[in-house]
């Protein structure tokens, strides 16, 4: 198997009396879809927000390539490769969909203000891979049509591919999607999936997924985590996770 990417023990976050996570543990291997579900509340969403920065954890590790980030601002984060989307859409809507790629592309261009300034030969260089860059992952989402049109005007399923693009654009270790199948139709959901399994197959990239689609789930993960409130509850594969009788209880007996 693959060398872990990232490896979280003990995680625990509290908000105020309330124990929101509470010893969650997660192994994260190169080049796999790792899927973390369990009922609403169970603490998903706050363990996104602990391993991006945007929590600080009350306790616990999280190595990111063996290398402690637990605590790190969420920039810093981010930085080193940990990018997420959203339950809801976060995108510039009165942007393009090609703007909304090369937003996030800046960090990546290889000027500085005054070459920007005096448009020199690198400007235009850099300028010109990052164009390639986003009409690459345009075509990758099979958004390359609508590439001049504003996000806000395309249809949620498109726009939900367009927010995984951009997190791509930034060259991620690891992608991290909280529910990107929530408000997509069948067909949307499919293309999803065949999406998220493009970017293990074709570009090896490392995914964290919250996901109450339990169909999309067991089809894609190659590990699932289960937490329910706030506890880990049951860590196998889909295969195990399916007839594991305590999840069962918890959370499928609930569907
Ligand atoms: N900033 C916060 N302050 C106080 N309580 C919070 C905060 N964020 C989350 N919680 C609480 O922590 C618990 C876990 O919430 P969380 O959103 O992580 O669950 P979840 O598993 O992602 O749920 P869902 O599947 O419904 O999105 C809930 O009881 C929630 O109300």
């Amino acid at each position: 198997m693959s060398r872990p990417i990232l490896e979280v023990s003990g995680l625990t976050m509290r908000f105020g009396g309330l124990l929101a996570v509470n010893g969650v543990g997660l192994t994260v291997h190169d080049k796999q879809v790792v899927s973390m579900i369990g009922p609403n509340g169970a603490g998903k969403t706050t363990v996104f927000n602990c391993l991006t920065g945007f929590y600080q954890p009350t306790d616990g590790k999280i190595l990111l390539d063996g290398e402690a980030i637990q605590g790190l601002p969420g920039h810093k984060i981010a930085r080193k490769g940990v990018v997420r989307t959203f339950q809801n859409v976060r995108l510039f809507k009165d942007m393009t969909a090609v703007e909304n790629l090369l937003v996030a592309q800046h960090r990546h261009l290889n000027t500085g203000f005054l070459s920007g300034l005096l448009k020199t030969k690198a400007f235009r260089k850099s300028e010109h891979e990052a164009m390639d860059f986003a009409a690459h992952w345009l075509d990758q989402v099979n958004l390359t049509d609508i590439a001049n049109r504003p996000a806000g005007t395309l249809a949620y399923g498109q726009q939900r591919r367009l927010e995984i693009a951009r997190c791509m654009m930034t060259r991620p270790r690891i992608l991290m999607l909280d529910e990107p199948a929530a408000g997509l139709n069948p067909k949307e959901t499919e293309d999803l999936k065949a999406l998220i399994g493009m970017l293990r197959d074709t570009h090896g990239v490392t995914v964290l997924l919250i996901e109450h689609d339990m169909k999309l789930v067991m089809s894609i993960s190659d590990h699932i985590v289960v937490i329910n409130q706030g506890c880990p509850l049951a860590d196998g594969t889909p295969e195990q996770i399916r007839d594991n009788p305590d999840v069962i209880k918890a959370y499928l007996g609930e569907a």
